[in-house]
């Protein structure tokens, strides 16, 4: 029979989720950025339209923009206008005529329809014979049908991606006001830490979460502050913090969490500040740690690299959404069969990593990668999404069910 895990005093991930949003409120400073700066970044205040998008009535295709009531009463027009996207306003259309217009070119005054030009034929004496029935108002798009003045495009909170930076292009908006960069202080601790480049001493490894978590900090807009590694000494930790303190909104450390008798960045936390949070219940990550620092956030990640990584993205990503004032949302989570049973020990809410794909019939498939211990980092590196197993869970057989989150669904 599956055992528990008993560890007294774990608070679970909503619980833990909630004390963080509580406790940190959103950074106030703001710097203004041209659009192509500000990718990834986020508004700190809304942003309204000043004009309509589109600009004017103008055609959604080639073809010859005509008044629909001249099709009943002549059976050919006479192009007398060109109008290109671009062209100023064209002139007004007398009866039974017609412009050649262009896609995205503004449509004359008096003209309501625009006929494709696969739907015309088109004569040597320059008129057209229309062989389609058109719907009155076909192909044209009209002037604030997208946006109008005075509407909101994006919210303050709003990271911006792609499509947004266009989209505040489309509105003439060429800079924007953003929430300055969070300042995150990145420290990894533990004596039996170094850095590549050197060759390993008996009882050293390479220290690599710094590389994760920076990378996982840039990916979310963060300026990083790279403390390197910190011994397991007391004095000598103290003062990277006090350090890091000044510097940082956040500051993040991993390893030397949990209960050995090196795991010092906790007792230091509370000599400093506060411990507001230790001991989640979930797998990997459990001696996860929140606190006050003087003027900054703590986050103490445990040193396991999967560890640090399930822990960045399952509590710090939502930190940084909180101070950066975007809303934080549960991540979303896909349903997907497993196709080999996964036995787990209750107690943890369980972050398996897994390959995720969808099958000949279109159902999404998932299976944990036969390894899980929270030092393999290959995991990781391997996989392409986490199966979420309830604290209460035993696991699942083959062709249940379970929650997958994507790692792209990420976002960092
Ligand atoms: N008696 C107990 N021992 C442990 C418990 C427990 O509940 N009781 N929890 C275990 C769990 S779960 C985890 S996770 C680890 C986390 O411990 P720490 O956060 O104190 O981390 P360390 O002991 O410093 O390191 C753990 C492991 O990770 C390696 N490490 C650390 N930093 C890095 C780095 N920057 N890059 C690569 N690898 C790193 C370190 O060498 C250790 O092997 O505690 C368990 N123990
Ligand atoms: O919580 Mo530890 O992170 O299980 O390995």
């Amino acid at each position: 029979m599956a055992s528990c895990d008993t560890t007294p005093g774990m608070r679970t991930l909503d619980d833990a989720l909630q004390t963080i949003i509580g406790q940190i409120l959103p950074l106030t400073e703001s710097e203004l950025l041209d659009i192509a700066a500000a990718d990834g970044r986020v508004l700190s205040a809304d942003v309204l339209s000043t004009m309509s998008v589109p600009p004017a009535d103008n055609s959604a295709m080639d073809g010859y923009a005509v008044r629909i009531e001249d099709l009943t009463e002549y059976d050919r027009l006479e192009v007398t206008q060109r109008v290109m996207a671009g062209d100023p306003m064209g002139q007004p259309l007398e009866p039974g005529t017609c412009a050649r217009i262009m896609t995205g070119a503004m449509i004359p005054p008096g003209a309501d329809t625009v006929i494709m030009q696969e739907d015309a034929e088109v004569s040597n004496d320059g008129t057209i014979r229309v062989r389609a029935a058109i719907k009155p108002g076909s192909n044209i798009r009209k002037a604030g049908e997208e946006i109008e003045p005075g509407q909101q495009v994006l919210q303050a909170g709003r990271r911006l991606r792609a499509a947004d930076l266009g989209l505040l292009a489309s509105i003439g908006v060429g800079s924007v006001n953003v929430v300055r960069r969070i300042r995150v202080a990145l420290m990894a601790t533990g004596n039996e830490l170094v850095r590549p480049g050197v060759p390993l001493q008996p009882g050293q490894i390479y220290e690599s979460n710094s590389f994760v978590l920076a990378s996982l900090l840039r990916r979310m807009g963060c300026e990083v502050i790279d403390f390197g590694i910190i011994n397991d000494d007391i004095d000598a930790l103290r003062q990277a913090f006090l350090n890091a303190d000044t510097q940082a909104d956040l500051v993040i450390s991993s390893g030397g969490v949990s209960v050995g008798e090196a795991d010092l960045s906790r007792q230091i936390l509370a000599e400093l500040g506060s411990v507001e949070l230790w001991k989640l219940a979930i797998k990997p990550g459990k001696p996860f740690a929140f606190g006050r620092l003087p003027t900054s956030f703590y986050a103490g990640l445990p040193g396991n690299p999967v560890s640090a990584m399930v822990t960045f993205h399952q509590l710090v990503v939502p930190m940084l959404r909180r101070l950066a004032g975007e809303e934080v949302k549960p991540l979303l989570k896909l349903d997907a069969m497993v196709d080999e049973k996964i036995r787990k020990r209750p107690g943890r809410m369980d972050f398996q990593r897994a390959i995720v794909w969808k099958d000949d019939e279109g159902v999404f498939r998932a299976r944990a990668l036969p390894r899980q211990g929270s030092s393999l980092l290959t995991t990781m590196s391997q996989s392409d999404a986490y199966i979420v197993l309830a604290a209460d869970s035993p696991g699942v057989d083959a062709g249940e069910y379970v929650k997958v989150v994507l790692f792209d669904g990420l976002l960092t």
